[in-house]
């Protein structure tokens, strides 16, 4: 365990803001954003002098909420809600996925955006933060319908992104086709190819190896370096999924391959176990033929709540924000959880891990495999030089270690989190460069 004490630290009063975002400027703020705020307000006291420029991370630079208008396949007209926000640029541009999914709202892109600020400059790759998403069920739309409502969300945050402004990615219920529906419709619109204004694209129009798989290959390359420190032998141990798409398909698969047993998986459709080990690749078979891993016939049907009880050593939440909760977190029998999804561990859930002795390793360095491999895309795009997929896993492996140690021995040196830790490194970079850049005078 790497923190001796806990990090409860009283929430800092927040100025009274005469701000139009006011609302979501309170650390009670619900959800995911008010959440992030708690976060800042724990790192604040180890910030130093460059204290004095934390509310910069209270509010998001740009939040743009647009109205997604598309013709169904039956000619009637629907209204989508769409956004995108850039929370910090201080660093670079902003940098993060975009997703659809029927309960997107603007408070959690605003912390999807402000967890990417952080995530960059914890693995310090020249970026600031920020997220996109439509509150859409993508499933009951045709592929036509889904291309159509790509296109116009494009058009409409057209004015904000671009290859040097803000370059969008995959995120939960986008993928590479999406990608490139969205490098079309903003080339169009500005009537040159720009590849570098999406990652996460097609190889074929300037993607890169290893993009698909570098999430997940980051959680699994954080989840080797965390058992080290603690002496768990990843060989044998024992490990529960929590989604298994994207992030939560490719670091099971990966854990396999190393010798674990991936024992419970758990999706929308339901939760399966198998104690001897489920076989991953006929796991992922399964749910890309029938769209979830309910029916599989390698391990039993499980109750979806039994999921976080599962005999393990390694528990990998890997789907939406606020999985982990007060009712759950006492159930967890992993001695790691290593956050593969964005923000899946609640505070309360995060204090009860904590008390347990359960190392958690947060999100933000735990799933920056991906955005860093996004940044290799990025590099790729704008020298049109493509590299071997095996020089992209070195590069990744040697930043992400690298990365962890740096946070794991921040730490050390203040008896924190590793979330804590993670925030200090990762906010030190941020108000720095803010300070170095100034304001007007
Ligand atoms: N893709 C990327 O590169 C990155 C993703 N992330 C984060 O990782 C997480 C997963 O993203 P990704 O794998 O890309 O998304 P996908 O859309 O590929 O997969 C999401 C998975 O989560 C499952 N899921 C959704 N809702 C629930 C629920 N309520 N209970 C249980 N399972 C659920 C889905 O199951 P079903 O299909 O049955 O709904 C699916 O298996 C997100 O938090 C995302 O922000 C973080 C960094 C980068
Ligand atoms: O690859 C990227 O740019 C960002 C991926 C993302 O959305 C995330 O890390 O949460």
């Amino acid at each position: 365990m790497v923190s001796k004490k806990s990090d409860k630290t009283p929430a800092s009063p927040t100025a009274a803001p005469q701000h139009a975002l006011h609302s979501y400027l309170d650390p009670q703020h619900l959800g995911p954003w008010g959440i992030y705020l708690q976060q800042i307000d724990r790192v604040t006291p180890y910030l130093g002098s460059l204290a004095r420029w934390v509310e910069t991370l209270k509010r998001p630079k740009r939040a743009l909420i647009v109205d997604v208008p598309i013709e169904l396949d039956n000619g009637t007209i629907a209204h989508f809600e769409g956004y995108r926000v850039q929370h910090n640029t201080s660093r670079g541009p902003g940098k993060g996925g975009v997703r659809f999914h029927q309960d997107v709202t603007l408070s959690e892109v605003m912390a999807l955006s402000a967890w990417m600020s952080i995530k960059n400059a914890a693995v310090n790759v020249p970026y600031g933060g920020a997220k996109g998403g439509i509150r859409v069920d993508p499933r009951l739309l045709s592929a036509k319908e889904l291309e159509r409502l790509t296109r116009r969300y494009t058009s409409e945050i057209g004015i904000i992104i671009g290859p040097t402004k803000d370059i969008p990615a995959p995120d939960v219920n986008t993928n590479e086709k999406v990608m490139a529906w969205m490098m079309d419709t903003y080339s169009m619109n500005v009537g040159e190819t720009a590849t570098g204004v999406v990652t996460g694209k097609p190889v074929d129009v300037g993607g890169s190896l290893g993009r698909r798989e570098a999430t997940g290959r980051g959680v699994f390359t954080i989840a080797c370096e965390a058992a080290h420190h603690i002496g768990l032998s990843i060989e044998g141990a024992r490990v529960a999924v929590q989604g298994f798409g994207n992030v939560g398909g490719t670091a099971g698969k990966l854990f396999a391959e190393a010798g674990a047993l991936v024992v419970a998986v758990q999706d929308h459709t339901g939760a399966i176990a198998n104690d001897k080990g489920l076989n991953v690749p006929k796991l992922q078979e399964h749910v890309a033929k029938t769209g979830g891993v309910a029916g599989f016939k390698g391990g039993e049907a499980i109750k979806p709540a039994d999921f976080w009880a599962a005999k393990c050593d390694i528990m990998i939440p890997a789907a939406l924000e606020g999985q982990v909760t007060k009712d759950n977190a006492g159930k967890i029998k992993a001695k790691m959880l290593i956050e593969g999804a964005n923000g899946p561990t609640t505070p309360e859930a995060d204090d009860i891990l904590h008390d347990k002795g359960v190392l958690v390793v947060p999100d933000v360095i735990a799933n920056a495999g991906g955005v860093t491999v996004s940044y290799f895309e990025w590099v790729q795009d704008f020298s049109s030089f493509f590299w071997s997929e095996a020089e992209i896993n070195a590069r990744l492996a040697k930043i992400m270690k690298e990365a962890f140690a740096a946070i794991w021995h921040t730490a050390q040196q203040h008896q924190v989190s590793l979330r804590t830790a993670t925030f200090i490194v990762a906010c030190t970079r941020i108000l720095h460069a803010r300070d170095l850049r100034g304001l007007y005078p």
